[in-house]
């Protein structure tokens, strides 16, 4: 079996486990943060800096790889894990969600989705069996199936009707999964923030029986208790024994809550994407390193990281580089948000095996300036 889910603690005062995805590149911890490498890298880091970071896992996306620079090259290289040299897991999104937030002149059929490159304006197609034939050339290790993934808010009836299709294309992708036993194919739940719907779409899903699920359709502008509500009412619908990936989450706060609810897996922009603009999670908050209050600070950006940012250079210098303009100081600042995320997974699975992850979350949302919502 490509993915084999093995339960290691299940949590006595609420929804969290600790538990070990098993892939034919290596095992995930989870609960566990995806650094995010749309375009075959996670942007300005090496993947040995990821492997110092202990980084289990990485996502890349099928959208944008279909469309620079094209499966088939990638296919030629060996693969995405030799063409980006890294051999632990990757985990590729299915393009539909990167087609609704990126493409010009989209058209949704039964079909599947026309949509211009946004590239360069080529006309370009989509459907459950393109996304998994791209997919199947890249090799990842878990594919997602193809959706779509709602706009928020959305009309009752056409989330109805969007979510009702993705238990179809969900279908359409396990018929064209050609490698099961190398490739893990999860299905993403979908429903919008109708709990009908929701339980619904885990229904439809459960009963074809993948070997992972993710939550998708969040993440999506809802406000966050609306996530969180989703959350109780949608995990417990899909099966313990498998694992469960909230598509898109995100932010420190988010992570903790979702672990809390029983996600295992998450992925998002947010700690390369704020690096680049010099905004860095701390474990006293988040930290706008550009501030000129910072120009004379020698002392680390962080004083309770251990990463190799923070143990070998100033505030000053870093805000020196960004203010400069070089590219040496973004690498600073992502290698330290990434290392933070994967560091506050690492926390949470110990608070988790430790029978204190409640007081660990009130802990720390205080530190981190996070008030209990
Ligand atoms: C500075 O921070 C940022 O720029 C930034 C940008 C986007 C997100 C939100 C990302 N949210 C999100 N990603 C998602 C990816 C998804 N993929 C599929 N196939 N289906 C989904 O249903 C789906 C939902 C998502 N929701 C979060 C942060
Ligand atoms: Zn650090």
């Amino acid at each position: 079996m490509a993915v084999k889910y093995e339960l290691i603690k299940q949590c006595k005062q609420s929804g969290a486990r600790v538990g070990r995805v098993h892939t034919p590149h290596g095992v995930i911890e989870t609960p566990a943060f995806m650094p995010v490498g749309t375009q075959a890298t996670v942007k300005t880091m090496s993947p040995e800096e990821l492997k110092a970071m202990d980084a289990h896992i990485i996502l890349s996306n099928t959208y944008h790889l279909f469309l620079r620079p094209g499966h088939d090259i990638v296919k030629r290289a060996g693969g995405l894990h030799s063409f980006m040299n890294w051999d632990r897991p990757i985990l590729t999104d299915s393009g539909g969600f990167q087609v609704f937030s990126l493409s010009e002149m989209r058209k949704i059929t039964e079909e599947g989705v026309n949509f211009r490159s946004h590239l360069n304006g080529d006309k370009l197609f989509l459907s459950p069996e393109v996304a998994m034939e791209i997919q199947n050339a890249l090799g990842s290790d878990i594919m997602m199936a193809f959706d779509e993934c709602p706009p928020y808010p959305a009309e009752y009836q056409y989330v109805k009707q969007s979510t009702e299709r993705t238990s179809r294309w969900a279908e359409r992708c396990l018929k064209s999964h050609a490698r099961p036993h190398d490739q893990a194919l999860f299905a993403i739940v979908q429903g919008g923030m109708h709990k009908d719907l929701r339980i619904q779409s885990a229904k439809d899903l459960t009963s074809m029986d993948f070997p992972g699920y993710a939550i998708g359709g969040l993440s999506v502008g809802e406000p966050k208790h609306l996530m969180y509500e989703v959350l109780d009412y949608t995990v417990p619908e899909l099966p313990a024994t498998k694992p469960r990936y909230l598509m898109g989450v995100g932010s420190p706060d988010a992570l903790v809550e979702g672990a809390i609810r029983g996600v295992d897996m998450f992925d998002c922009v947010l700690p390369t994407r704020i690096a680049r603009n010099g905004t860095t999670m701390t474990s006293q908050g988040r930290l706008v390193i550009r501030n000129a209050k910072y120009a004379e600070d020698f002392g680390p950006l962080d004083p309770n990281c251990t990463c190799y940012t923070c143990s070998n250079y100033s505030r000053a210098y870093i805000r020196h580089l960004l203010k400069a303009d070089e590219t040496f100081g973004i690498r600073l600042t992502t290698y330290h948000n990434l290392h933070f995320l994967l560091q506050l997974m690492r926390d949470v699975r110990q608070a988790i095996m430790d029978d204190r992850l409640l007081d660990f979350r009130d802990s720390f949302f205080e530190s981190y300036g996070l008030h209990n919502n």
